[in-house]
């Protein structure tokens, strides 16, 4: 049994380099047969994948991504860049700052506590299909997966200000990485203006004339951990989406985003929740966009989203 590890030395700000250190120890003293790649810019991992489902497939090899969100992102992309029809099962250590799909999946966020479960599905023959996202968008003609969650408006503009913050690797060093966070999100209310939604799901049109924020997703986490939509399911081989729309009154905003710390938000006139085997998304306006904490840019979307399974470790 031989593994190959693609490690993203850039994630959570370079603390993923500890995170590998201290598995490379474990997995020298286990004398196991490995090789490790170190990414040198984005697009490494996803190019390395797609590399390994074309020539490796049928090894008995496993293709393990050390990183955050991300780099498994890069990966599923890569894989599935190669292949629809043969899908090769990725191994997943979370080593970001986010790590959004882990806790969906209540993955060890120690090392080898992980490794040991890869070991025993991988020896076992038996990944576990979980959903990951799909949208082909017709404006950009742009096909991409995530595995976490795709975000328009408000949550994007966070995810593009927090990037762009001169003070996060040094947050990110000091364990402060959420500081970084909360100063976009309060630079995103005052930047956020509200646009147009118009949906199609289930052979009916929705429109939202507010929206503020847009999120689909493949299980209830995103943003590092906040449960937006508690009751998604990663197996249901369906798309989970919630719209919320700006509330006349401001301060009732804030009120929403309390309650749903809280998980308590649907309640509110304001919270849209939909889930279905696919869903049509349209906005008018320019809004930015991300995918797993990727920035999809500024752009308008016209997007069909839907998901599949994918074998995990
Ligand atoms: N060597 C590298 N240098 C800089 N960036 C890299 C490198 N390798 C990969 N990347 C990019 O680093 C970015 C962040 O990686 P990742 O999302 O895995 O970590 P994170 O942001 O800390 O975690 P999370 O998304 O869980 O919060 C990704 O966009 C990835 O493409």
């Amino acid at each position: 049994m031989h593994f190959t590890f693609l490690v993203n030395p850039a994630a959570s700000s370079g603390q993923a380099v500890a995170s590998w250190q201290v598995l490379e120890s474990y997995l020298k003293e286990q004398a196991t047969d490995y090789e490790v790649r170190f990414s040198q810019r984005a697009g490494d991992i996803k190019e390395w994948t797609r590399l390994f489902a074309k020539y490796q497939q049928a090894s008995d090899q496993t293709l393990v991504i050390v990183g955050g969100d991300g780099s498994l992102n890069e990966a599923i992309n890569g894989a599935m860049a190669y292949s629809n029809a043969n899908q090769l099962p990725l191994a997943y250590i979370p080593a970001g700052s986010g790590n959004d799909f882990a806790r969906a999946r209540q993955l060890p966020t120690d090392p080898v506590t992980g490794f040991k479960r890869i070991l025993t599905n991988v020896t076992a023959g038996t990944p576990e299909r979980i959903d990951i996202g799909e949208y082909v968008d017709a404006i950009k003609r742009e096909h991409r997966y995530f595995v976490n969650n795709v975000g328009i408006g408000f949550d994007a503009t966070t995810v593009k200000l927090a990037n762009a913050s001169t003070h996060k690797k040094i947050l990110n060093k000091l364990k402060l990485g959420k500081l970084v966070y909360l100063s976009a999100l309060f630079k995103t209310f005052s930047l956020q203006d509200t646009f147009q939604i118009e949906l199609d799901v289930n052979q009916r049109r929705h429109y939202f004339n507010r929206g503020y924020l847009l999120t689909l997703s493949n299980h209830p986490y995103f943003g590092g951990g906040i449960k937006i939509m508690p009751d998604a399911d990663e197996r249901d081989g369906l798309i989970d989406l919630i719209v919320i729309e700006r509330p006349k009154v401001f301060i009732k905003l804030f009120v929403i985003l309390a309650q749903l710390m809280r998980g308590k938000h649907y309640q509110y006139k304001e919270v849209h929740r939909f889930t279905a085997a696919q869903i049509r998304i349209r906005t008018a306006r320019l809004e930015f966009g991300h995918a797993d904490g990727e920035e999809l840019g500024s752009r308008a979307f016209d997007m069909v989203a839907t998901t599949q399974p994918y074998p995990f470790w």
